[in-house]
């Protein structure tokens, strides 16, 4: 793909990383690029390698293959460095259930050798504050919906200044109050600067808050940029309102189409549809053919390359598109 920005802008940067568990090749020669300032979209299905990735991209666990940086420091070679200016969510923070979220954030940040003890209080009032939790700061934190304990974890990953913060699958579980809360600190941290790395198998959530996307299907990366680039990549569809389906799907397929028919709930018409590859006849033609060919066309519409054909088209595979 191109719009692969230079490496001194990346947040993230691997070559040919890569992970096996075993014979099984959970990440496979992966190349990502993160320009800082984004709001980075990882995703893929469940399975596909995005846990993996970010487990090695944080220093939890060692690649077989290949070199990563952050911040534009070797990994794992400038971990001490780096990490600090790193936040991350990864599989949730155990927190006391008895104690408030406050007691919490206090306890996590002192277990931390690195912290700074003087600012403490400081720090962990601010990173409630910032996830929208400063009132309920002394609640014990089994009180919090999933949402607020989500946000508690992201506080915890907020309780020094990030450069980075990685988020994995951050809204996984919530419901969709949560997922929006979740959603608007993410946005509202990006417009802070700070670069966001989040994880996710939901293509709406991606497209609603990131400004890039990786996609990832079975350990391998296939595709990567803009959003806008992605979508510019898909393909255009049509659809074809008509009685005579079986005609209209024979001259389509002539035409070098593969056509499908959709199932229309009452009425006279049925609905055929098509995807346009690259090469595909230009629709003008193709209402020109259905004509000829005596089909009667009722409608015609053809549809703009949409991101959920992209990634359908790319992983061979649906995601799940709504919560
Ligand atoms: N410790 C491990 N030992 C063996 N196999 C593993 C291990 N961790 C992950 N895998 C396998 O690697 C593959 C990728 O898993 P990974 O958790 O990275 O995917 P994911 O995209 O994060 O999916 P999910 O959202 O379900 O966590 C899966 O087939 C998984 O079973």
């Amino acid at each position: 793909m191109t719009g692969v920005p230079d490496t001194g802008d990346l947040a993230i940067h691997t070559t040919g990383l890569g992970k096996s568990f075993g014979k099984r090749r959970a990440v496979n020669n992966l190349d990502l690029a993160v320009p800082r300032g984004s709001v980075f979209g990882f995703l893929g299905p469940n399975g596909s390698g995005k846990t993996t990735t970010i487990r090695m991209l944080l220093g939890l666990s060692t690649p077989s293959s290949g070199t990563m940086s952050l911040l534009s420091q070797p990994m794992p070679a400038a971990a001490g460095q780096v990490l600090p200016k790193v936040g991350a969510l990864v599989e949730g923070p155990a927190f006391h259930l008895f104690l408030s979220g406050r007691a919490n954030l206090t306890r996590l940040d002192s277990a931390d050798s690195t912290a700074d003890r003087s600012t403490r209080t400081r720090r962990v009032d601010a990173a409630l504050e910032k996830v929208g939790l400063g009132k309920a700061a002394k609640l014990p934190v089994h009180a919090y919906s999933l949402g607020m304990k989500q946000r508690l974890g992201i506080a915890n990953a907020l309780l020094r200044e990030r450069e980075l913060l990685v988020l994995d699958e951050p809204t996984n579980g919530l419901d969709p109050q949560g997922t929006r809360e979740v959603r608007h600190l993410i946005s509202a941290l990006a417009t802070e600067g700070t670069t966001v790395f989040v994880s996710s198998h939901l293509l709406s959530e991606i497209e609603q808050m990131c400004s890039h996307v990786a996609v990832m299907s079975v350990g391998n990366l296939v595709a990567q940029g803009t959003l806008e680039q992605l979508r510019a990549q898909g393909r255009r569809g049509v659809k074809v309102a008509t009685p005579d389906t079986s005609v209209a799907m024979a001259v389509l397929a002539r035409l070098g189409l593969d056509p499908h028919v959709e199932p229309v709930p009452g009425g006279e018409d049925g609905m055929v549809g098509a995807v346009l590859g690259p090469e595909a006849t230009e629709p003008e033609h193709l209402v020109e053919g259905l004509v000829a060919a005596g089909v009667r066309v009722r409608g015609f519409t053809v549809q703009p390359a949409s991101l959920e054909e992209r990634f359908v088209a790319l992983t061979g595979e649906g995601f799940d598109l709504v919560q």
